[in-house]
């Protein structure tokens, strides 16, 4: 399987462009936490110009820069991206965000730059989640339900990074186990309410990849960099 820059990540920064940034923070501060890559991207509120900012704020510091895009209509033409990571998600309630979104975007570009693209299979696990609710996700799901859409992603649709979604609350760690015994090549991604090295270490024990976003714009810089830590530790 072709692998991917992921493939050397532990700690991804996720930046929401539509959440301020603590007081006294810069986009550069959080550029400078020892992340591995910048995800810009968030569920509600976004549009090209908030997305522009932000990778415009990011784009004259030493970390790669990738877009996340929530619909077609926010991905942004930025050459400070090093690409975008597309969602689809696996367990939601309509095909729509699991191919059609995807359909409408590449029928309305007749150009597109498929080098630097790549699709994230999410599994979104938070029902109180603004995303679950988005994609009117199924979140009732055992651990073995959550290893088989890992597996299915990998082996049946090729995918290369599976992505765990517990955006705003912290996973449940048998899921995180479960999903990462499940799959071989492809690269576990786990979001979800890290706040500290604890909670970091506990996700990145089982998940290749951890990624935080609301401690960035809760917390800052110092909290983000213990996350950084636990997940390098990991
Ligand atoms: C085809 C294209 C270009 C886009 C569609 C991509 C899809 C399927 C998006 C589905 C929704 C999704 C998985 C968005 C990714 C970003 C994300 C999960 C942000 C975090 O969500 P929350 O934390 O719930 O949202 P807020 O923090 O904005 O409330
Ligand atoms: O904001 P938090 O809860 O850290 O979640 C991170 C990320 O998975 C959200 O898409
Ligand atoms: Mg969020």
């Amino acid at each position: 399987m072709t692998t991917g820059p992921w493939d050397d990540w532990n700690h991804i920064l996720k930046i929401d462009p539509d959440k301020e940034l603590p007081e006294g923070v810069t986009y550069g501060d959080l550029c400078a936490t020892g992340t591995d890559a910048i995800e810009v991207g968030g569920t509600m509120g976004i549009t090209e110009e908030k997305m522009e900012a932000v990778v415009d704020a990011c784009a004259e510091h030493d970390v790669p820069l990738y877009q996340e895009p929530s619909s077609p209509d926010v991905v942004i033409d930025n050459r400070a991206l090093e690409g975008y990571l597309i969602p689809t998600v696996f367990n939601a309630g309509s095909p729509f965000w699991i191919t059609g979104a995807h359909k409408d975007w590449v029928r309305t570009d007749d150009d597109m730059d498929w080098d630097r693209t790549w699709t994230e299979a999410y599994v979104v696990m938070n029902p109180e989640a603004d995303v679950a609710e988005y994609t009117e996700a199924d979140c009732d799901l055992e651990p073995a339900d959550v290893a088989a859409y890992a597996e299915v992603a990998e082996r049946m649709f090729g995918q290369e990074i599976v992505y765990l979604e517990y955006s705003g609350t912290l996973g449940d760690e048998d899921v995180v186990e479960a999903a990462s015994e499940a799959i071989d090549e492809t690269t576990l991604f786990y979001g979800g309410g890290i706040h500290d090295y604890d909670s970091a270490a506990s996700m990145a024990q089982y998940a290749d990849v951890i990624v935080v976003g609301d401690l960035a714009h809760d917390e800052g810089v110092e909290a983000v960099r213990e996350t950084v830590e636990a997940a390098r530790d990991a």
